[in-house]
């Protein structure tokens, strides 16, 4: 067991870490190398329309290969007991990686009596292997993958009539999670009785976003009148490490810091402590919006 666990209503079982985070950790093959692991499984048959199967398989590589950056079953449970208490006809995630969170959470609200589980995912090849992955684990019908940024992803949706969001999992480009709430507010797609989870929050952390869903209306308001123009990339707050992530394939990042979003908006937040599948501690901000205010 971790000696530091974070929260003393859980610990880590060491037994089931992944592999440690090395400098380059995803991009490298290893999505691909994952896919060969999974179909070459001697129970493959048995893998076939089983998501808990697919997911044990996944952390098998994670645990004996190589690290994937997965939400992992510790902060998995996290979600997928506000899905039980939520039950979301429309859930939606930013960012899906290889499409761990996708088959757990896309289950989950299937199980709930949900209609769809949306995957905003922007490289195209990882958005492959999320299709393979909810294909093996029989959620094609509920699991839907929207390929492109997350923005692009959030505004097609919109238009195509999606007018609410009961749930959503915020998992992807670090400083994107702030403006993509907002333009998710100004679209009007967060109303009361939506409910955030935000990944991360600890490791690496994200205190834009933190600061914004805990801040009364009051305080929104002034700073949305305020902010006539923006002035920097919205990347300050970060690490290097984190805000040139995904440099490497999709160039520099230009993150819409003009968006204002809605001030109006009422949340109630709070930050659950958890691990990350390697162990290391990390936490999920579970954010409640309670309705609108003047
Ligand atoms: C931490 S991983 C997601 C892990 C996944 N949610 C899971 O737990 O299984 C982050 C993912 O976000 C994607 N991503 C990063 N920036 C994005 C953006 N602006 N729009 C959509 N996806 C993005 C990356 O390509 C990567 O696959």
């Amino acid at each position: 067991m971790s000696s530091d666990s974070p929260d003393a209503m859980t610990n880590f079982d060491d037994s089931k870490a992944y592999a440690a985070q090395e400098e380059v950790f995803f991009d490298d093959g290893r999505e691909i190398e994952l896919l060969h692991f999974v179909y070459s499984r001697p129970n493959i048959d048995e893998i076939r329309g089983s998501p808990e199967k697919v997911l044990a398989a996944i952390d098998e590589y994670g645990r004996t290969r190589k690290y994937l950056m997965n939400v992992g079953e510790d902060k998995g449970r996290i979600v997928t007991d506000l899905i039980k208490e939520v039950k979301p006809k429309i859930m939606i995630e930013l960012g899906g990686y290889v499409g761990y969170s996708a088959v757990l959470f896309g289950a989950a609200v299937r199980d709930a009596g949900g209609k769809t589980y949306y995957s905003l995912e922007r490289n195209p090849e990882f958005a492959a292997v999320i299709l393979s992955l909810v294909d093996l684990a029989g959620l094609s019908d509920v699991v839907k993958v929207v390929v492109g940024s997350s923005d692009q992803g959030i505004r097609r949706l919109a238009q195509q009539g999606l007018d609410k969001v009961d749930l959503m999992f915020i998992d992807h480009y670090k400083p994107a999670y702030l403006p993509d709430l907002k333009l998710c507010e100004e679209l009007g797609i967060i109303q009361q009785g939506t409910v955030l989870a935000a990944d991360n929050v600890i490791k690496p952390g994200n205190p834009p976003y933190l600061e914004y869903v805990r801040s009364p209306v009051e305080k929104k308001k002034q700073e949305f009148l305020a902010s006539t123009s923006s002035s920097g990339l919205g990347t300050e707050d970060f690490d290097d490490r984190y805000s040139q992530q995904y440099e490497k394939t999709h160039g520099a990042e230009r993150l819409d810091t003009m968006i204002k979003g809605d001030p109006r908006l009422v949340y109630s937040s709070e930050l659950i402590k958890s691990f990350e599948p390697t162990g290391v501690p990390d936490g999920i901000e579970v954010t409640r919006c309670k309705g609108k205010e003047g």
